[in-house]
Formats: structure tokens, C-alpha cells, sequence
């Protein structure tokens, strides 16, 4: 079968075709679907963040031209995202079906921001993060941002792209309107956030937890389980603000 990949109509109103002659094979190759509009990332100016990047690099300009920064595209379930994942965290049996049908539903909303670092010499995803929009009633129907799921490959640790995959959701939150953005993390990468410009707030800075995956309902503060009846501790919340 022969396609017609292009027709223009020239000055002299001619019809010109230009007739792509690719077997139907070769043209089974599935496009790839992003999360998001990948030209996004190209219009943050990294320089607004307070992050220390030696030497300087940004999403557009992540240093080695083996690593691209992207939005997660749906073909990822074979770039190894998942098995990433699980160095963050449980992840589970997830199949194809179902990656797929999650990450459907999370672009069909449009407020899921998941973001990926690949190593593209390995065809391989090694650094990850996710910015989520909440939409509001206050502050006049605001939206505001929430990361979450960092993590970068244990092999690629140590090289800025922790920062730089952080850094990237920060400043997307901004670029898209959110007022606020805020975090749940472990007292250990408080200095981390810290320096990619999350504040603790004074009086402000707690995150509380209850589950409904284990029996009986608990409360988490950091990895200790705690028995909702005696929870007065709490674990915390780092948040960037915009607006300050
Ligand atoms: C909101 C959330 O999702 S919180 C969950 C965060 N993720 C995890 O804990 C998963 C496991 N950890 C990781 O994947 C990685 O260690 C990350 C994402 C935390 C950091 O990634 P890296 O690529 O190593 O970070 P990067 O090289 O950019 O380091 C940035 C700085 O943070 C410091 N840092 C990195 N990891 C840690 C850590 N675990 N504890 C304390 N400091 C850290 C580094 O020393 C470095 O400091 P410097 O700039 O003064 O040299």
C-alpha cells in the first residue's frame, strides 16, 4: 500500500504529492504519546532557582547529551520506569494494561506532571519526579503544586540529577501557576530541599498520615508506626512558595 504523506498546492494551484513509499511494516512503528507537552521543560530558566548546579545545567542543558529530560511518555513501561520506581518505594505487580490505563487517565486530567531523566545511550530511565496540581476554591480558585516520587537511579547518584530532576518540577509548578508547592520528606533530606529553596514553616511544617492498608488504623511519623490513640508526633512538610 502506498501512503500520501504530504499534498501541497503550489502557486500555479497545481497539486503537488508527495507519495511516501514506506511498507506498512515499517510504519507500525506506534508514536510514543507524552504525558505532557514536552516543550515546557525548554522555557524554564533555571537561573530562578536558588539550586547550586557546578557546572551549570538545566532541563535543556542537562550537561551530556546522552541525558534528556522529558515528560513520561507511555512507552516507558519498557524504559524500565517502574523497576526505577521500586528503589523509591513498593511498587507492586504493575502490568502493561494497567501502566497504560494509569497513565491515560493521569493525561486525560491534566494535572499530572510526572517528569523523567533517560539515559538514552541505555534507552533507560534513571531519575524521576512528579509534580501534581491540586485545584483549589481559595485564594481565588488557585492551583498549587505537590512533588512527589523522586528518585534518581542508585548508579547515577551524586552527579545533580537529584537537583536537576527537583528543580525541573519546582520551576514547572511556577511556570504554570501554582502559588505554592510542597513536599513530604524524611528528616535526612531536609538540607536537600532546603537547598533547592523548600522552607520548613515555622509552626506549619507537619505532615500527619492515616492508613487504610494495615490493621488497625495508623499513624506514621517518619518509619515508626504509631497507634493513632497516642499520636502527638509528626512527621514534616517542606513547602516552596512563589508568592514570597
Ligand atoms: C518528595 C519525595 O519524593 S522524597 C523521596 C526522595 N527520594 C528518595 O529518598 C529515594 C532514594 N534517593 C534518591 O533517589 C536520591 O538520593 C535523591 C533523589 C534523594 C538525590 O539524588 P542525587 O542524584 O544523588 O542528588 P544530587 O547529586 O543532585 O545531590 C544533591 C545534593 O543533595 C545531597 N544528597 C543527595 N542525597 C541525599 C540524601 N539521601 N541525604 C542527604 N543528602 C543527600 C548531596 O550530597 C548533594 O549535596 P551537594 O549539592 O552539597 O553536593
Amino acid at each position: 500500500m502506498v501512503r500520501c504523506s504530504e499534498v501541497r498546492v503550489n502557486i500555479k494551484g497545481m497539486l503537488k504529492v508527495k507519495v511516501n513509499l514506506k511498507h506498512n511494516k515499517k510504519y507500525k512503528k506506534q508514536q510514543e504519546t507524552y504525558l505532557y507537552d514536552p516543550n515546557i521543560l525548554l522555557k524554564l530558566n533555571f537561573h530562578q532557582s536558588p539550586a547550586k548546579f557546578e557546572p551549570f545545567i538545566s532541563a535543556a542543558y542537562p550537561g551530556e547529551n546522552w541525558i534528556k529530560v522529558r515528560p513520561l511518555k507511555d512507552g516507558d513501561y519498557d524504559r524500565g520506569f517502574l523497576q526505577l520506581l521500586s528503589q523509591l518505594t513498593e511498587v507492586g505487580h504493575v502490568t502493561r494494561t494497567q501502566f497504560l490505563t494509569r497513565f491515560s487517565q493521569m493525561k486525560a486530567s491534566g494535572d499530572y506532571y510526572v517528569t523523567v531523566i533517560e539515559d538514552t545511550r541505555k534507552n533507560e530511565i534513571i531519575g524521576a519526579a512528579s509534580l501534581i496540581v491540586e485545584r483549589k476554591f481559595i485564594h481565588n480558585c488557585a492551583i498549587r503544586g505537590r512533588l512527589e516520587d523522586v528518585v534518581v537511579n542508585d548508579n547515577y547518584r551524586g552527579k545533580q540529577l537529584g537537583k536537576l530532576i527537583v528543580v525541573t518540577v519546582s520551576l514547572l509548578a511556577q511556570h504554570i501557576g501554582c502559588y505554592k508547592m510542597s513536599l513530604d520528606c524524611k528528616d535526612k533530606l531536609i538540607k536537600f530541599y532546603e537547598s533547592l529553596g523548600y522552607a520548613l514553616i515555622p509552626g506549619n511544617a507537619n505532615s500527619m498520615t492515616i492508613r487504610y492498608d494495615e490493621e488497625p488504623f495508623t499513624v506514621r511519623h517518619n518509619n515508626t508506626m504509631l497507634d493513632v490513640s497516642d499520636a502527638n508526633t509528626v512527621s514534616q512538610t517542606v513547602s516552596l512558595d512563589f508568592s514570597s
